[in-house]
């Protein structure tokens, strides 16, 4: 599903003029199949939200390519970018990037205005997501009136109410209890039971334990090549 060959990122920090390469990223192959459950693992600072935001267009790689579905996607410009990410990539980020003016209905229900879903369509399909997520009851909060787990589970239930073939995550149960966690992780599983497939950047063991392999950045490669299997 997703091809990664030779990938490279460096990011240049200081002033003009006396700018310093950083690089972060080096020579970096792997690949994702459908309906894996891939977790991405490794030191603080080691790239892997680097490596999540090339595959998902947000930054341009220094070199290398990246295809997906067998389609070369690393000259793709902004707004070919764009509509991939819509078609394609559900996203849950580590700040959650909920809208603050919008309740968890509106929020949910904003990639269904994005994506031109009639008005008439968009009640039911967001209702089933609150329910699916368990936040029924708070369909009219606004996130600051939300639990850090709540807010979590209202950035999921947008993340899939396009039915996105795959989901990028960082670090998804980052502020959650551990039963919240465990349904939320059960959940990834029978969607992914479902044939979704999932790239998780996760510190978390509970996390990696349902992924089917994990791929382990060191040093800015991806450690033992492929990934290591479970
Ligand atoms: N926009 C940027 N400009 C310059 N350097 C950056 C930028 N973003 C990240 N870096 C550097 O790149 C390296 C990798 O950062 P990245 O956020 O990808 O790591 P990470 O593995 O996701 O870390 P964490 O687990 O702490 O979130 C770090 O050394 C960081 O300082």
């Amino acid at each position: 599903m997703i091809d990664v060959h030779h990938l490279s990122h460096s990011y240049f920090v200081g002033k003009k003029g006396s700018q310093q390469e950083v690089p972060v990223l080096k020579d970096v192959s792997f690949s994702v199949e459908e309906g894996e459950i891939v977790a991405i693992v490794g030191r603080s600072g080691s790239g892997k939200s680097t490596l999540l935001n090339l595959l998902s267009g947000y930054i341009r790689p220094t070199s290398g390519q990246i295809e997906f579905r067998g389609q070369d996607v690393t000259n793709y410009n902004e707004s070919q970018w764009a509509a991939l990410r819509l078609e394609q990539v559900g996203f849950i980020f580590q700040s959650f990037q909920l809208i603050p003016s919008m309740t968890a209905y509106e929020n949910i229900e904003l990639p269904l205005v994005m994506k031109g879903v009639a008005e008439k369509e968009r009640p039911q399909r967001v209702k089933e997501m609150l329910e699916k997520v368990g936040l029924s009851a708070y369909a009219d909060h606004y996130p600051s009136e939300l639990s850090g787990g709540q807010q979590q589970r209202v950035s999921f239930a947008r993340a899939l109410i396009l039915h996105p073939p795959i989901l990028f995550a960082d670090e998804p149960t980052g502020s959650l209890d551990q039963e919240t966690e465990r349904e939320l992780l059960s959940f990834i599983q029978h969607l992914n039971e479902e044939g979704m497939t999932f790239v998780m950047i996760t510190h978390d063991e509970e996390v990696a334990a349902i992924a089917d392999r994990t791929i382990l950045l060191d040093g800015g490669k991806v450690h033992n090549g492929e990934g290591v299997a479970r």
